[in-house]
Parts: C-alpha cells; sequence; structure tokens
C-alpha cells in the first residue's frame, strides 16, 4: 500500500492501529504520570471498549497491527540486529542475546509489552525497576509516533523518553515493511543538510493535514517550535509550490491540552470541532501562518485563531463546540475526556466517544446522526445510509489513557477529498 494523506477528512483506505495489551496495565498509581497517564487503566474494560473502535474501521477500511507489522519487520536478521540495537543504545541497555534470538512474533510482543527485570543480580535485587525493558505504555496511541503528510510518512520526534521506542518502532516499519511503500522523513535521522536542533520534537497529536497544501500544527508541551521548524526546512527543500503552515500555541496545562487535536479536529468539508475556550478564549495563545514558496518563507502572519486563518484560504469551516455552547463547565468536562478528538473516516462521518453527551447533542443539532458503535458492527445499521454521523465508542477506560478517536489511529492512506 502506497501511504498517501492529503486531508484530515478523505474516505479511510489504510491504518494503523495497536489493540491494547498487558502494557496498559502494567503500573502503578505511583507511576502512572512517568508512563504519562492521568490514572491507571483496566485492561478487560478498556479492551471491550477498543473492540468497538476497530470493529468500526474493519467495517470501512484496511485496519493494520502495529504488532503485526513489527514481526514481519522482525523476521529480517539485520533489521531486528538494527532495531535492538537502536533500542538498547537509547534506553541505555546492553544487548539482550536471548532477545535478539527469540521467534519474530515473541520479539514484537516483548518489545511492546516490557520485558521483567530478572533479579539475578544485587544491583537487580535491589532496584525498584520491575522491568529491563519498560512497557510502551502508550502505543494505543498510534497516532502520535508518526504521522502520514501527503506522500510521505513523517515518523515523530518524542517529547517523553518513555514513547522514543514507539517512533523507532514506526520508522523502522516505514523503512522495511514490503506492503507499505513511503518516504521517510525522520528529525532523528535528518537529510545531511538539515539541522535539526536538539529541542525539537513533533508528536503526530500536533499536526493536522487539512488540505494538500496547508498543515494545521500545535505547539506546547509535546511540539516544539523548533520541531515545526525542522518541518518548514523539509518543505522548503522539497516542494517549490506554495504551502501553509498555521501554527497554533497550546496551554502546557492541564494535561488534556498536551496535543491539538483534543481541543481542534477537522470532521468535514465545512465544519471542525473546537474546544472554544483554547480556540476562540480571549489568550494569549496565538495562531501564526507561515507561507512557504520556492524555498523560502515569504510571510509570517498573525492571525484571531485557527478557522480565521484557514478562511483566508479558502476553507470556510463551521466551528462545533466540544461540550455544547451554553455551559462553560460542561465544555471543560467532556474536553477533559477527548470531547474534542474525533477521527473522520470519511468527510462527514466521525468517531468518538460516547459519553460526552453535550458535544454529541451539539453535532446532532447540526446534523450528525448519532450512531452506537455496536450497531454499526454487528450490521444492525448501515453506516453508507447516513451523510452525516458519529460513530459511539464507549470509553470509560480508554480515555483515562490520555486520548480519543484521532489519538488511537494512524491513517496510511486516504482517498483525495471533493472539495
Ligand atoms: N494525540 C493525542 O492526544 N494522543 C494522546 C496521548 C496520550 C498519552 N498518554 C500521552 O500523554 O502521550
Amino acid at each position: 500500500m502506497k501511504t498517501s494523506v492529503h486531508s484530515e477528512i478523505g474516505k479511510l483506505e489504510g491504518v494503523i492501529v495497536h489493540t491494547p495489551g498487558s502494557e496498559v496495565e502494567n503500573m502503578t498509581p505511583e507511576n502512572a504520570e512517568r508512563a504519562l497517564y492521568s490514572d491507571i487503566l483496566n485492561l478487560s474494560i478498556a479492551s471491550k471498549e477498543y473492540a468497538q473502535l476497530k470493529g468500526v474501521l474493519q467495517k470501512v477500511t484496511r485496519v493494520f497491527e502495529v504488532k503485526d507489522l513489527l514481526s514481519v519487520i522482525l523476521e529480517k536478521e539485520e533489521v531486528r540486529r538494527q532495531l535492538l540495537n537502536d533500542i538498547c543504545t537509547l534506553e541505555k541497555n546492553e544487548l539482550s542475546r536471548s532477545l535478539l534470538n527469540t521467534p519474530a512474533d515473541v520479539m514484537s510482543k516483548l518489545l511492546i509489552e516490557g520485558v521483567a527485570l530478572e533479579k539475578n543480580n544485587l544491583t537487580n535485587y535491589l532496584s525498584n525497576e520491575r522491568f529491563w525493558l519498560r512497557p510502551l505504555h502508550n502505543l494505543f496511541f498510534t497516532r502520535d509516533s508518526a504521522m502520514g503528510m501527503n506522500d510521505s510518512m513523517l515518523v515523530g520526534k518524542m517529547a517523553n523518553p518513555v514513547r522514543e521506542r514507539e517512533s523507532m518502532i514506526m520508522d523502522a516499519i516505514f523503512n522495511h515493511h514490503p506492503e507499505i511503500e513511503t518516504t521517510v522523513l525522520n528529525p532523528s535521522k535528518p537529510a545531511s543538510e538539515i539541522q535539526v536542533h536538539p529541542r525539537s520534537t513533533i508528536e503526530g497529536g500536533d499536526v493536522q493535514i487539512a488540505r494538500e497544501d496547508i498543515f494545521v500544527i500545535g505547539t506546547g508541551i509535546r511540539t516544539s517550535t523548533q520541531g515545526i521548524d525542522f518541518i518548514i526546512e523539509s518543505i522548503k527543500r522539497t516542494k517549490k509550490e506554495k504551502h501553509h503552515i498555521i501554527v497554533q500555541e497550546l496551554p502546557s496545562s492541564p494535561e488534556s491540552f498536551i496535543h491539538l487535536d483534543m481541543v481542534f479536529t477537522f470532521l468535514n468539508t465545512h465544519e471542525c470541532m473546537v474546544y472554544p475556550p483554547v480556540i476562540f478564549g480571549m489568550s494569549r495563545y496565538r495562531t501564526i501562518h507561515l507561507e512557504i514558496e520556492n524555498g523560502r518563507v515569504n510571510k509570517i502572519e498573525e492571525h484571531p485563531n485557527i478557522p480565521a486563518a484557514l478562511q483566508k484560504l479558502g476553507m470556510d469551516l463551521e466551528p462545533i463546540s466540544c461540550g455544547g455552547h451554553v455551559d462553560a463547565w460542561m465544555q471543560e468536562r467532556e474536553q477533559w475526556h477527548s470531547g474534542a478528538n474525533f477521527f473522520a473516516f470519511e468527510p462527514g462521518k466521525i468517531i468518538g466517544y460516547q459519553r460526552n453527551n453535550h458535544t454529541l447533542d451539539e453535532l446532532n443539532s447540526k446534523g450528525y446522526e448519532i450512531l452506537a458503535a455496536t450497531d454499526v458492527i454487528d450490521g444492525k445499521i448501515s453506516i453508507d445510509d447516513y451523510k452525516k454521523c458519529v460513530v459511539t465508542i464507549a470509553g470509560s477506560e480508554l480515555a483515562r489513557g490520555g486520548g480519543g478517536a484521532r489519538c488511537m489511529t494512524q491513517p496510511i492512506r486516504r482517498a483525495k477529498v471533493n472539495w
């Protein structure tokens, strides 16, 4: 499959996900924060909820699992050696011979779920660590570790060490999987002529492809301005035609504002979801438009907000309020549980959490039919019968991990949009 992501809403043709496994439970309240969770999760409940997301995706597109993709590339001796070596160097572990010799599918599982620390010497006996290789608690948020940008896959440069192995795995998959054809752009392995600032970080939750020539990117605690400068440099070097980057500054707290997609997502050709206090509130969080053409930045100017900046570029978007438009408390409560984090699998057809009632009522008042994922999966209703709909998934446990439907999906191919 050739990767191609020219929008946030084009009909989905391929998506990478990760079904959560034991890695989401392998933490205590004390280290949940280190794992970047707001709470600890119960896997058996999370699995049932996740099955709803995956079940809906399987109805509409081709779904790839990270674990399977990884198993395939680990069959190649030089790939497994290189990847394990890179991981051990990064995580300051000695290369494990026994891990290197495990079958590909077992190794894939271990690289995701972690390897327990053997209490076989004094240091290990006294260590407070439970794992020699830590579990990838956040892998089910596949959105963040790599992102489709037109015909390339940009590998994330994660802001927190606990997520760095995720982007290494994605880099290896995109470079070596026989079924995926793409150009990989990786700020950790830049082309020789591009300087990457040591403070560069980029996570997919912040990067949105509004249109082939317009990227909307959040900057805050996860994606640094230096990370966005890397994207600008790459565009300068590879594209002659005019491209636009709209940068949205984000608050650094609470943790529900980590990524742009927690406060702003595209829903349709003419509609977007917004968390009003951040997107429209009187604040010091600026919206900055950079225009790039013929290898240089032509223009940098500020706009009142993202929809206003997009309107100047010919994209007229009606904002729909997360939490409804009446009560600021409801907006705040529903944003906290990823109420603005929708995933579009076709223009006007989106997936989101069932729990955010006020947001769903607001969408319904704008013509979105509310469909239960279970009914879609069971074939009781067909998505094709609706022009606009929101398919709702259960999300009591999943939301505690800190993300929603957009965070849990990494589209690699979408059809072009008929604007
Ligand atoms: N795009 C997103 O907003 N992803 C959610 C990531 C949540 C995860 N616990 C993290 O803090 O990285």
